[in-house]
């Protein structure tokens, strides 16, 4: 099987088969690498030679020079188409017919058949006529052609046939003739004669022609064996080429063995090392492929993660744009609302101006009628006035002769000018000194109030909360300013049975019952937001449980944050004539998990960009860094600063809860003015501070991350309260412990000595936050009972 492929794969280095040449005496059949040469027509037509008639083929192949052999001796007489053979039965017909020709008697070749029939009954085979024995005669030319003696044939046959024959033709005769017809006997014997004689004469032509017959034949024997010895020489040098061929043919063959085997060999290797590659370059590929499916995968986990997080950022991105995008809509929406009630007013206003023109221009009318009447009555009285100016002219003919006194009584107004001009000029110095001295009157009265103030607030039920769950509380002096709070504890039953109420009076300086509305509560604090306006550094800040109205107080649109910028503005306005320029800036800070967010900041940067609380110690500021500031140059500001806040509170609260709740928030306004008149300057802070729910950790139940969240406030508010201590202690000099959370670090110059602080205590209504109320109520009053050293106002005076 191998060879058979190899064979279709490797050219034969066998040499091309010897070409032997051909001859003109016969063609050349190839088979089986033997060469026969065959003679040509004419000499010996083998190639049409019925295939009945040639040899059976033997096992070991004859060569030609053999067959030729056999051909003298056992093959048949070549076929009647040879020359020879058609030149022998043309001359023995053509006797045979002469023979019929010459006897009109005998029947035509068509009757010779019945007559030689009836001659052989009455002479037998061996003295058939001529016309007969033509007929046969191929078979006679064989006989001749094996070797048969012609000459016995024609001498010896006609004789035994007579011989054979004569008695029974005579009996037969004589069986019709009668004995005594002797003429008829006498022609039947001639008639016999004359048979026998021209059967006579035939013999002799066919003698004639068979002994020609046999020379064509000697000549053909000859001819046949001149080819003999030709071809047994062919064959001779046939046999050698074989012989040849053979030998090379075994060399060949050994050498295509040869050659076979080792490419087998080759082969074998060649399929073996194919085998060994295709294995290597599988379990390569497969290697390969495994490799690039796993870094496929990984590729696709980190496209995936990182799509993923595309998705958020866009997300986010998208959410915070919304927010933005809302807060910008609102703001623009209340702009144009603004600017439409501008108009409607200032539409207002022309109307009542175009009413009040028309009014006008009646009047006018009415006025040119009169003036009218007026002229004709001036005209009628010109005439009086000019008698009269006759004799006025008499009287100041008469006056400029008292000139003199009348120059000395313009001297005495000059004077009297003088004097009241400088008497205004000592009146507003008078008005600079009395503003300066309110400022310090109104700062003592803020000291003798005490430098640290707690308001409590208690905020009403909303709709939502019935009325059946709102706690007991009180304010024993609520008609007036109202400073008292009464907390009634739960019911306890005491031993004797008896149910007992336990009540917690509070004091502070000032308790906002729940009908109170943040107009009130500003008109408290008002007083402090105009220190900071004066030089002060004022903290105010709201303390209390989730809900207890600590945004609704500080940040609502009419809460503290924007009353105390509108406030701001229209004083900054009306010192404006005493000579007083202010510069307000404002920011948002947001302390979260001890960490500070920008609330004026991008949306994006949330949670992630890093600020820092930087004090000067000598000039007692504090500077956040990295915080967006913004110049307040009109009170509108207040709102949109206010709202972009909210909106960043909001965009974290996805994340974590409700963020105001869980988060202090800072507002920081700082206050700079300056007199051009006097060359004072002021620099005021006013920080407003929301703080976040005050609840304790063993009542929240919080886990996670609102336990983290919870344990921060918690540690701030605790914080705050030790730095109120420690400056309660009021130690010159003493630590106070600032540092200890983000809070109090960043209030530290709006705490203590040099600020005024006040706190409110914001309480929720609701009997189920009784126990955070009491907790808050007793921390406000240890903040109450704390006394924080005087306030120093951060003013120069030029020289
Ligand atoms: N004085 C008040 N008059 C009317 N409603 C009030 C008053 N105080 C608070 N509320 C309402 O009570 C609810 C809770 O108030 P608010 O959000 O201000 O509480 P909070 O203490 O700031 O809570 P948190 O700490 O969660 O921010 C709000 O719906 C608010 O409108």
């Amino acid at each position: 099987m191998e060879s058979n492929e190899n064979s279709s794969t490797y050219t034969s280095h066998l040499r091309p088969p010897s070409k032997i040449p051909s001859t003109d005496k016969g063609l050349f059949e190839i088979s089986n690498n033997a060469r026969t040469a065959i003679p040509p027509p004419g000499t010996m037509s083998l190639k049409h030679r019925p295939a009945s008639a040639l040899p059976e083929p033997t096992p070991k192949r004859k060569t030609l020079a053999q067959r030729a052999g056999e051909t003298k001796s056992g093959l048949p007489a070549p076929p009647s188409s040879r020359p020879v053979g058609s030149a022998v039965r043309a001359a023995t017909l053509a006797g045979a017919r002469n023979m019929s020709m010459t006897s009109s008697r005998v029947p035509a070749a068509a009757s010779r058949g019945a007559s030689a029939s009836s001659f052989s009954k009455s002479m037998g085979p061996g003295s058939r006529p001529a016309s007969v024995a033509g007929s046969s005669r191929p078979q006679t030319s064989m006989r001749h052609a094996r070797g048969v003696p012609s000459t016995s044939v024609p001498t010896a046959r006609p004789a035994t046939s007579l011989e054979s024959r004569s008695s029974e033709d005579e009996a037969a005769v004589s069986g019709k003739r009668k004995a005594w017809d002797t003429n008829g006997r006498l022609e039947d014997m001639e008639q016999l004669y004359h048979q026998l004689k021209d059967q006579m004469t035939g013999s002799s032509k066919e003698r004639n022609v068979l002994e020609e017959t046999v020379s064509i034949y000697k000549t053909r024997v000859t001819e046949l064996e001149a080819i003999k010895t030709q071809l047994s020489t062919h064959n001779m040098s046939l046999q050698t080429d074989l012989e040849t061929t053979k030998i090379k043919l075994s060399s060949t063959t050994n050498t295509l063995d040869e050659e076979r085997r080792s490419n087998g060999a080759k082969l074998d290797d060649l399929q073996r090392q194919h085998r060994n590659d295709m294995e290597d370059a599988r379990r390569h590929a497969q290697f390969e492929t495994e490799r690039l499916i796993r870094a496929h995968q990984e590729e696709i986990v980190q496209l995936e993660r990182r799509l993923q997080s595309n998705f958020e950022d866009e997300r986010r991105k998208h959410l915070r744009e919304l927010e933005e995008a809302i807060f910008k809509g609102g703001q623009d929406k209340r702009q144009t609302e603004e600017q439409l009630e501008a108009k409607d007013n200032e539409l207002q206003g022309l109307e009542t101006e175009l009413k009040q023109t028309t009014r006008d221009l009646e009047r006018e009318k009415l006025l040119t009628e009169k003036l009218r009447n007026n002229l004709a009555e001036t005209s009628a009285s010109s005439l009086g006035l000019e008698s009269s100016m006759r004799s006025l002219r008499a009287k100041i003919e008469f006056l400029e002769s008292d000139s003199k006194a009348q120059s000395q009584c313009y001297a005495d107004l000059e004077q009297r000018l003088q004097d009241a001009l400088a008497a205004a000029t000592e009146a507003k110095e008078k008005l600079r000194k009395e503003e300066t001295l309110r400022r310090k009157l109104h700062n003592q009265v803020q000291e003798l109030k005490g430098n640290i103030r707690v308001f409590c607030r208690v905020r009403p039920p909303i709709s939502s909360e019935p009325e059946n769950t709102v706690a007991r509380l009180n304010f024993p002096d609520g008609d007036g300013e109202s400073r008292e709070l009464e907390v009634n504890g739960p019911e306890e039953k005491n031993s004797l049975g008896n149910v007992t109420v336990k009540k917690n009076a509070f004091a502070f300086d000032r308790v906002f019952a729940p009908g109170c509305q943040n107009a009130d509560v500003f008109e408290e604090i008002s007083q402090l937001v105009q220190s900071a306006l004066d030089g002060y550094n004022v903290c105010i800040f709201c303390y209390g449980q989730t809900g207890s109205g600590k945004t609704h107080t500080m940040s609502s649109d009419d809460g503290m944050i924007p009353r105390a910028v509108h406030q701001i503005y229209d004083t900054a306005k009306s010192l404006e004539e005493k000579g007083w320029r202010y510069t307000m800036e404002g920011s948002f800070v947001e302390v979260y998990n001890e960490t500070i967010n920008d609330l004026l900041g991008k949306p994006e940067e949330f949670d992630k960009k890093k600020h820092e609380i930087r004090h000067d110690l000598q000039r007692c500021k504090t500077i956040i860094t990295d915080v967006n500031t913004v110049t307040m140059d009109s009170p509108n500001k207040v709102e949109s600063i206010l709202q972009r806040a909210t909106a960043n509170r909001s965009v974290a609260a996805t994340k974590a809860n409700n963020r105001s709740s869980r988060s202090h928030s800072v507002f920081i306004l700082k206050l700079i003015g300056e007199n051009s008149v006097t060359g004072e300057k002021s620099e005021g802070t006013l920080n407003l501070v929301d703080l976040a729910g005050s609840e304790r950790l063993s009542h929240s139940g919080a886990t996670g991350e609102r336990l983290r969240e919870t344990q921060n406030i918690n540690r701030s508010l605790s914080c705050l309260g030790d730095v109120i201590g420690a400056l309660g202690q009021g130690k010159e000099g003493g630590h106070v412990p600032y540092r200890n959370s983000k809070l109090t670090y960043l209030l530290q110059f709006s705490l203590g000595g040099n600020s005024k602080t006040l706190m409110f205590v914001m309480i929720s209504p609701l009997q189920a936050h009784l126990s955070e109320t009491l907790t808050s109520l007793k921390f406000a009053t240890k903040v109450h009972n704390t006394h924080i050293g005087t306030a120093k106002r951060q003013a120069k005076v030029k020289d």
